[in-house]
């Protein structure tokens, strides 16, 4: 491409984002990084990178909160510099996002093994008195951090985790290749295109009219009760998911649906929660809870969902076993809320 053409596609690209509302400018933009590796290499130049170790993020703790800093290219390529690594590793990161100014996020994870770099993962320790913060698990943080840098952190995550689990072709056996945005992985010697994948989940808040089913499974966190989840088997609609879960968990058989929302869930790998409503006949509500997957399921009046939802999550707090709900941040804690609202929201015609 000669100078002239360059600087002429790039004001017509600048007037063509203008013409557009911020947040189509933006995904277009995010659009053309990912298609483009040039275009995705030249926005890290004014670019801003999460740090990741071993899948945890550098996070600073302010009171109660967590935050993440983010570090430009020229502060990567000086602590990289400093630690005894090559720039190389840069190549590693994907790409989250952008801010309405078109300034790209990336994210790097600095413990994992470098398919871009020889050198061995950099220390944990020395690298966070360097940045001054710490690599906190997500598990530990999500719930201190404020809604934007949850979700951000959660889909970079998911990313970083995919492309370290994705790094050979299951029909080659050779090492993929990712595109410099990271939103693929190509086999060089048979050009099979890999996608990051997430898992689709159903969860399934029933009512009978009157009240809600709660279930709990041993490893949730003492006293806490949510609403009944399961992963889609190949080839189910999310109706067909949905009633197979029901009744394999509970015994109970679903006559009424209504979807209420989505979230992308990054537990132990990437969901994709689709959350909705359902009823049982009245006069069919007998549980019968499966063992193998649940250690508790009961029927829960209004009264008692509205007095548990008020309380605060204690999540990171103690424990004391008392009836609590999933936080917030959780599509559980939503579709619960929405009953408790609405409690005919379950019971609208299919
Ligand atoms: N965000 C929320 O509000 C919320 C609430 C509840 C559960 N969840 C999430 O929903 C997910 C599913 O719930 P569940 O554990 O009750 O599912 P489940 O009832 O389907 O039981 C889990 C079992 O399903 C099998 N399974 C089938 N496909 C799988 C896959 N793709 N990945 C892993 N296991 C698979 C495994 O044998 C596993 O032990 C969990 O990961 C949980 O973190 C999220
Ligand atoms: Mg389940």
């Amino acid at each position: 491409m000669s100078l002239y053409c360059g600087i002429a596609c790039r004001r017509k690209s600048f007037w063509y984002f203008r013409l557009l509302s911020t947040y189509v400018a933006k995904t277009r933009y995010l659009f053309e990084l990912k298609e483009d590796d040039d275009a995705c290499k030249k926005a890290q130049q004014t670019g801003a990178f999460y740090l990741f170790h071993s899948l945890a993020p550098l996070l600073q703790k302010s009171g109660h909160q967590y935050q993440a800093p983010r570090h430009s290219l020229l502060e990567l390529e000086r602590l990289l510099a400093k630690f005894g690594q090559d720039t190389q590793r840069i190549e590693d990161s994907v790409l989250i996002g952008c801010s309405d100014q078109h300034e790209a996020w990336f994210a790097l994870d600095l413990g994992l093994t470098s398919s871009s770099s020889q050198n061995a993962a950099i220390q944990k320790p020395e690298m966070e008195t360097e940045l001054k913060g710490s690599f906190t698990e997500l598990t530990k943080a999500l719930f201190q951090l404020n809604t934007k840098d949850a979700s951000l952190l959660t889909m970079a995550q998911a990313l970083l985790r995919w492309h370290d689990a994705h790094q050979f072709c299951s029909r080659s056996g050779q090492p993929t290749k990712k595109n410099m945005a990271g939103s693929k992985r190509v086999c060089p010697s048979n050009k099979i295109i890999y996608y990051p994948q997430m898992a689709p989940v159903v969860i399934t808040l029933v009512s009978d009219g009157t009240r809600c089913l709660l279930a709990r499974q041993s490893s949730f966190p003492k006293g806490m009760y949510s609403a009944l989840a399961g992963f889609c088997d190949i080839g189910e609609s999310l109706e067909e998911a949905v009633r197979r879960e029901v009744a394999e968990e509970v015994g109970l058989e679903v006559e009424r649906l209504q979807y209420s929302a989505s979230q992308h869930w990054p537990f132990p790998n990437s969901s994709l929660m689709i959350a909705c409503h359902a009823t049982v006949k009245p006069g069919q509500t007998e549980i019968q809870v499966n063992l193998k997957e649940l250690e508790a399921a009961g029927w829960f009046s209004h009264d008692e969902v509205a007095t548990a939802l008020r309380k605060k999550s204690p999540y990171t707090q103690q424990q004391d076993g008392t009836f609590w709900l999933p936080p917030k941040l959780a599509i559980a804690h939503q579709l619960i809320k929405e009953w408790v609202e609405k409690p005919s929201c379950s019971t609208l015609p299919a």
